[in-house]
């Protein structure tokens, strides 16, 4: 692999700690970083190399997969290490810096290949991406690449004017915008899994599969970020970005082998192929929530409003649920619940298609017991794949006893999210990045909701903190004849899974 300088804006910040160098960490152990490769770190605050050096170390022990325990990879690695004093706005520091960073890439003699990733607040990524290109940091001899973190935009107009300031230095091949749940091992799998396995290609359509129910509950709360979750929400924080790129990779029909262009026209295609809402519709479609006071794993929690920073009368949205439809040959028909909020009851991130029942009665067999076919991709915080059957109950010939294949991978050696996607970047694959035709459309989706919360054309529903959510959001599937899957049901989950350890060997497991 080529030279490669990296250039990390925000390096003091909690993102460069907790996920960047970590995952930088990670890539140098499993020797997936060049042999050259050196780390401009830049902030405001004052800091010496060794003090920066000394607070990368710390971030490793505090936040690495991995223990630190060999110190000579630990010193090789943090040798790579710099820190220097830029302030955004500041022209002559960009410059200063292009002199230090060619200086380094002469003495190497090597070919200048630069990334430059924004760990900064979005408010700053037009004067940065302005900046590279007058300071000539943008003109590499090899390539430049730009990293951004979400969000990007605040609505369709903002996203689309973030869009053309950054395009005055990076063309979008150049762009590499994060979506960390598209780094997630399961997300990953999600399309080969579907090319690979004739079982579930034959059924990935609306001629087998009822509805899809794709849920992403987390038990924290707004926890310190009031003062940018307060203007997000859940449908800017999670629904724009995450929920919707789930739904993408799992409805794209592609072929074998795909490259990384097939799969973003494939995603490309889904976004288009979405029944637009209309501002008059959401609350239709749309369930808006906000936690009240509640109790998480029986400890008391406050209520949104009553978190630090919050305002008393803020009707910002914890969570939302919607429903959605596809348009096309494979989708038309099959509805799409979608939901994400925070301090609900256990954290959970996971995607259940609920198959047809086509089938007749099978004679004399008593049917109480019979439930649909279920296919569950559990993303976090485990990883598992389950496919839940119907059989003969062996004790009782009458009856049918709910059968459970499960597939689980230890989280333990599987790279994270981040660890995934800076290797991607750095090796120039943008498939899992978020394309800005897809952003755009994701954006125009949400707009009219946007619109319609804005105008209080949508109730917002209080939910009771850890809990399942407002009892909106289970009414949006009763009306079809549907429910939540696994909302009301854990205990009869578990006691599955028990039962069938014990009938393991004679289970077929997909391994
Ligand atoms: N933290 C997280 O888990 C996640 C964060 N993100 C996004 O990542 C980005 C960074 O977030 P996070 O690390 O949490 O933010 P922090 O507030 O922790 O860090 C911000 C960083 O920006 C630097 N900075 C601020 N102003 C300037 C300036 N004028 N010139 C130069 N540097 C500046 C700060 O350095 P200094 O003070 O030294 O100037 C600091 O290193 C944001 O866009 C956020 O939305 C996305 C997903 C998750
Ligand atoms: O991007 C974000 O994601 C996290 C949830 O991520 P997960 O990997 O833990 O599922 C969320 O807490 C945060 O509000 C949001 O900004």
């Amino acid at each position: 692999m080529e030279a490669i300088t990296f250039v990390l804006f925000g390096a003091t910040g909690d993102l460069a700690k907790r996920k960047i160098y970590p995952a930088l960490y990670n890539l140098f152990i499993d020797q997936k970083l060049p042999e050259s490769f050196s780390v401009f770190g830049l902030g405001r605050r004052e800091l010496s190399d060794p003090d920066f050096q000394a607070n990368v170390e710390k971030s490793l022990r505090m936040f690495s997969r991995r223990k630190v325990i060999d110190q000579e990879n630990l010193q090789k690695f943090m040798g790579a290490f710099r820190y220097r004093v830029l302030d955004v706005g500041h022209k002559e520091d960009y410059k200063t810096l292009l002199q230090e960073i060619e200086q380094q890439e002469q003495e190497i003699q090597t070919k200048s290949n630069r990334m430059f990733y924004l760990s900064v607040g979005p408010q700053f990524f037009g004067t940065i991406a302005a900046n590279i290109q007058e300071s000539g940091l943008g003109r590499a001899s090899g390539w430049k690449r730009l990293v951004i973190e979400k969000p990007f935009g605040h609505d369709l107009a903002s996203a689309r004017e973030l869009n053309e300031s950054l395009s005055i230095a990076f063309t979008e091949e150049e762009i590499f915008r994060i979506d960390h749940y598209l780094g997630k091992p399961m997300v990953q799998k999600l399309e080969v899994l579907q090319n690979n396995n004739p079982v579930f290609k034959a059924l990935w359509d609306n001629r087998y599969i009822a509805n899809i129910q794709i849920t992403s509950n987390e038990t924290v709360g707004v926890e310190e970020r009031a003062g940018y979750y307060d203007q997000a929400g859940a449908v800017r924080d999670m629904f724009q970005n995450h929920m919707l790129q789930l739904l993408m990779m799992l409805t794209t029909h592609s072929p074998n082998n795909t490259t990384n262009d097939d799969v973003r026209k494939k995603k490309k295609i889904v976004m288009n192929s979405l029944e637009q809402l209309h501002k008059e519709d959401v609350k239709s479609h749309v369930v808006r929530g906000q936690y009240g006071a509640g109790a998480i794993d029986g400890n008391p929690v406050v209520g949104y409003t009553s978190e630090p920073n919050i305002p008393e009368d803020s009707s910002n949205d914890t969570f939302i649920a919607a429903k959605l439809k596809i348009d096309d040959y494979f989708w038309r028909g099959v509805p799409f619940y979608i939901r994400t909020g925070k301090r609900m009851k256990e954290k959970s991130t996971r995607i259940v298609i609920e198959f047809k029942e086509p089938l007749k009665k099978s004679g004399g067999t008593n049917e109480e017991n019979k439930k649909p076919n279920l296919l569950v991709f559990e993303i976090s915080p485990d990883e598992r794949i389950s496919l839940h059957l119907n059989t003969r109950d062996p004790l009782n010939k009458e009856k049918i006893k709910p059968m459970y294949i499960d597939f689980h991978e230890s989280q333990a050696n599987l790279p994270e999210a981040y660890e995934n996607l800076i290797g991607d970047a750095l090796h120039g694959d943008s498939t899992f990045f978020a394309h800005w035709e897809e952003v755009e459309l994701s954006w125009q989706w949400v707009q009219p909701i946007l619109e319609a919360y804005n105008e209080n054309l949508v109730p917002l529903h209080i939910y009771a903190a850890g809990t399942n959510g407002p009892s909106a959001s289970d009414e949006l599937l009763e009306q079809d004849g549907y429910h939540w899957w696994f909302d009301q049901e854990e205990e009869h989950r578990t006691e599955i899974i028990e039962e069938d350890l014990s009938l393991a060997t004679k289970s077929p497991v997909l391994q």
